[in-house]
This record gives C-alpha cells, sequence and structure tokens, in this order.
C-alpha cells in the first residue's frame, strides 16, 4: 500500500483527527491511536486498522512515554486546542530537536495562530468562518450546516491527510519533518474555492437558495416520489435537460425558457407534482440508461445493494457486519486495503507497542501497575 511503512502516533479527538488516522491506516500506514486511561470506551468511530495505546497524560511519566512514541515515529497527529501539546512539553519545537524528520501535523479549527486560535469551536463554527455556511440553505431560510462533512471531514480530516501525504513526499527529497497547520476553516474555505472563483460568472449573484447550485434552480434540486422517497435531479446543460423533461413526459414547448429565472418557481411546482405520480423505482427505471443526470437519493442502507456500486464494490460490510465506503480514490498497482476487523479497544495494544518501540518488560509492568499507561488486552481476547 502506498503508505506502507509509515509510522502514526494519532493522539485521541473528536471526529477530523480520527477521520485523518483512518484515511491514512486504509492506505497503509501504522496508526497507534493514544487514547486516555480510564474512560469506558472511545468516541472514535473512525479506528478502522488503528492500534491503541492508553496513557496518563496528566503525569509526567505519562508525556514522556508519548514523547518516546512521537519522536521514533513519521508522524504526529494532534486534535487539541492551541498549547496544549506546548503544555506538557510536546510542542513540535522539542520533538522535532529530538527527530529532524518527524511530521508534525496540527489539526485545529482556527490554526495556530490569530485571535480565535485558543477558542472552542466544532464544525458549524469553522463552517461559518469560512464564509461557505452563509451560501448554504433554502431560499428565504436561516443557513443550514450540511452535517459535519464540510469542516470537520472534507477541510479538516481530509485535508490534513493531504498535507501529510505531501510532507511525507517532501521529506523523501530533503530528508526533514515540518510542521502542518492545518485549520479547518482555511480548509473549509480551499475547498470551496469554487464559489469565490466563480462569482465573476455570477453564478451567486442571486440571495441564498436562488441560485444554479443552491436549490435555487428547479433542474438542480430533489423530489419526492409517490412511495415517499426521494430522487436527485442534475440537468444543468441544455442537451441533458432535454432528456429530463423528456424522461418527465413533458413538453419543451408548454414549458419557459430553462434559464428564465423568474419561472423557476412555477417549473418547479410542475416537477414537483410530476415526480410525485411515480415511485422512485418507477423514475429509476425510466431514467438509468439515459444522461438526464436523475438518480435515487439512496440510504446509507441502500446503497450497498445499488448495481452500479456493487459492480464496483464501493462499500463493504466487514466483519462486524457494518457497512462502510470503500476507501477512495482507487490506486492502481497500491490501492488501500481496509482492515475488516473490529475497531481496537482502548489501551488494546499498550503492551506490544511499547515493546516495539523499545520499552523494556519490568518498565512496561511498573507503567501498567502505577496507572500510567492501561492495557486492555485480556479484553481483547474475550
Ligand atoms: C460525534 C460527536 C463529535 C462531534 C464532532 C463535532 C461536530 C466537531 O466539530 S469535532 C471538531 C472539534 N474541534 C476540534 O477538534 C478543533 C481542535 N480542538 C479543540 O479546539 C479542542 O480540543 C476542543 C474544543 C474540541 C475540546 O476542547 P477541550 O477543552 O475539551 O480540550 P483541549 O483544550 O483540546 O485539551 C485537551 C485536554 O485533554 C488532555 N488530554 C488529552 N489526552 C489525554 C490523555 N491521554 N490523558 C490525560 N489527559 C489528556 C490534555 O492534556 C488537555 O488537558 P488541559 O485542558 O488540562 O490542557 C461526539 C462529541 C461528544 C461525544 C459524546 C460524549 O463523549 C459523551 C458520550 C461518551 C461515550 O463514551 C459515547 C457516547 C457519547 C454520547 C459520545 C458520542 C459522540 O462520540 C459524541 C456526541
Amino acid at each position: 500500500m502506498a503508505l506502507a511503512g509509515v509510522r502514526v502516533i494519532e493522539l485521541a479527538g473528536l471526529a477530523p483527527a480520527p477521520f485523518c488516522g483512518m484515511i491514512l491506516a486504509d492506505f497503509g500506514a501504522r496508526v497507534i491511536r493514544v487514547d486516555r486511561t480510564k474512560v469506558p470506551m472511545t468516541v472514535d468511530t473512525q479506528a478502522r486498522g488503528k492500534q491503541s495505546v492508553a496513557l496518563n497524560l496528566k503525569n509526567p511519566r505519562g508525556v514522556a512515554v508519548l514523547k518516546r512514541l512521537c519522536v521514533q515515529s513519521d508522524v504526529v497527529l494532534e486534535p487539541y486546542r492551541k498549547g496544549v501539546m506546548e503544555k506538557m512539553g510536546l510542542g513540535p519545537e522539542d520533538l522535532l530537536k529530538e527527530n529532524p524528520r518527524l511530521i508534525y501535523a496540527r489539526l485545529t479549527g482556527y490554526g495556530q495562530s490569530g485571535s480565535y486560535a485558543k477558542a472552542a469551536g466544532h464544525d458549524i463554527n469553522y463552517l461559518a468562518m469560512s464564509g461557505l455556511l452563509s451560501m448554504l440553505g433554502r431560499s428565504s431560510e436561516k443557513p443550514y450546516a450540511p452535517l459535519n462533512l464540510v469542516a470537520d471531514f472534507a477541510g479538516g480530516g481530509l485535508m490534513c491527510a493531504f498535507g501529510i501525504v505531501l510532507a511525507l513526499l517532501e521529506r523523501s527529497r530533503s530528508g526533514q519533518g515540518q510542521i502542518i497547520d492545518a485549520s479547518m476553516v482555511e480548509g473549509a474555505a480551499y475547498v470551496g474555492s469554487f464559489m469565490w472563483k466563480s462569482r465573476s460568472l455570477g453564478l451567486w449573484n442571486r440571495p441564498r437558495g436562488e441560485n444554479l447550485l443552491d436549490s435555487g434552480a428547479p433542474f438542480y434540486d430533489t423530489y419526492r416520489t409517490s412511495d415517499g422517497k426521494y430522487i436527485a435531479v442534475g440537468a444543468i446543460e441544455p442537451q441533458f435537460y432535454q432528456q429530463l423533461i423528456q424522461g418527465l413526459g413533458l413538453y419543451e414547448a408548454d414549458l419557459p425558457a430553462q434559464m428564465s429565472v423568474s419561472d423557476w418557481p412555477q417549473l418547479r411546482q410542475t416537477f414537483t407534482r410530476v415526480f410525485a405520480s411515480k415511485t422512485q423505482e418507477e423514475w429509476i427505471r425510466v431514467f438509468d440508461g439515459t444522461d438526464a443526470c436523475v438518480t435515487p437519493v439512496l440510504s446509507l442502507d441502500e446503497v450497498l445493494s445499488h448495481p452500479h456500486n456493487q459492480a464496483r464494490g464501493s462499500f463493504f460490510k466487514d466483519s462486524q457486519g457494518e457497512i462502510s465506503p470503500r476507501p477512495a480514490p482507487v490506486l492502481s498497482r497500491s490501492p488501500a486495503e481496509p482492515c475488516h476487523s473490529r475497531d481496537p479497544f482502548i489501551g488494546e495494544h499498550t503492551r506490544s507497542v511499547l515493546k516495539e518501540y523499545g520499552f523494556e518488560q519490568a518498565q512496561i509492568e511498573q507503567l501498567l501497575s502505577a496507572g500510567i499507561a492501561e492495557c486492555n488486552e485480556a479484553k481483547a481476547r474475550l
């Protein structure tokens, strides 16, 4: 796999850093998540393929163990508020001094500088600060955050993984590590570059929810079908729009022009009425094999059985029967091989990892009995 041989220490976080770690693990990196001790369960739902070491970082000996793990690894991924790592003496200067090849990734909401750097926040705040949230939502409604996809995952976890891969690539030439300051505000904004760079085209001149791609246009929206399901329509180009009209059993001559914005509300009413006359399945039969850009809105449970997804193996079931998306993109020679077994228990690999990182058996037992480290091998064997 592309990242085979790369050792990553991931400090346990909420959602973006775990996703970043999972991407790296899917593509072959060895990802060791450092968890807290004495917690009943992890909140990491993106733990596929990771190992877990549990350390009490409120104890200086726990911090010393973490330092040893970090300086012997390729990447450290930390999701804390600015200053937390420095307070423990594990800031980038400290670690890079000991391992100049280390890639030190800091994944935060607001970045390592600026007046918000130390403020708490979540996806919705970062999305708001990126400018993008102001554009999301239906006409005359308040801004609407699309789950926590944009800042946490696209602008945060994924961008950070991208930064890590870039830094690894650069290190292969320079031999030097570096610090990655991954701000979710900036990551989200960057993912949204199109919004800024397409403003001159007039794509966003109208209020929120009244433009071409923000649910303003009736040919770029979702519609309810007679069985209470939904259909997605993305027929922008005239030749595709024609096929949509044809599939709906309508006649262009009876309709206003596609790009007549003032007629969009009326056109939407017509589409709504027609789509409500058949089930989702019936519409799929009408539109499959055409270029009308019409697809079913599938639920998370339905994706696995859709013939297209099935043909590509886009989703898979792990050993617990849980459905997950296959890692993307697909590399021809060194594709990702997502781990199919269950997620690690907190501290499941404490003993084996510490041993591998050069700790003596007696030292390990001492750390465990002092409660500085915690091991749950037994639980894993049950
Ligand atoms: C699914 C939910 C997740 C939602 C995601 C949400 C929408 C997001 O947007 S996540 C993005 C959040 N932002 C960032 O990550 C940006 C960078 N980070 C920060 O800004 C901050 O870390 C922070 C604001 C997120 C949190 O600040 P906090 O003050 O808590 O922490 P820090 O200042 O960073 O300092 C960390 C301190 O911790 C110490 N530490 C670290 N490691 C250790 C260790 N090993 N040992 C000891 N101490 C350690 C460190 O030293 C720092 O200490 P100091 O402060 O003293 O310096 C999920 C969100 C909540 C979940 C639910 C919840 O957990 C309850 C249940 C738990 C149960 O187990 C499972 C079910 C739950 C209901 C659970 C369910 C879901 O997972 C959640 C809903």
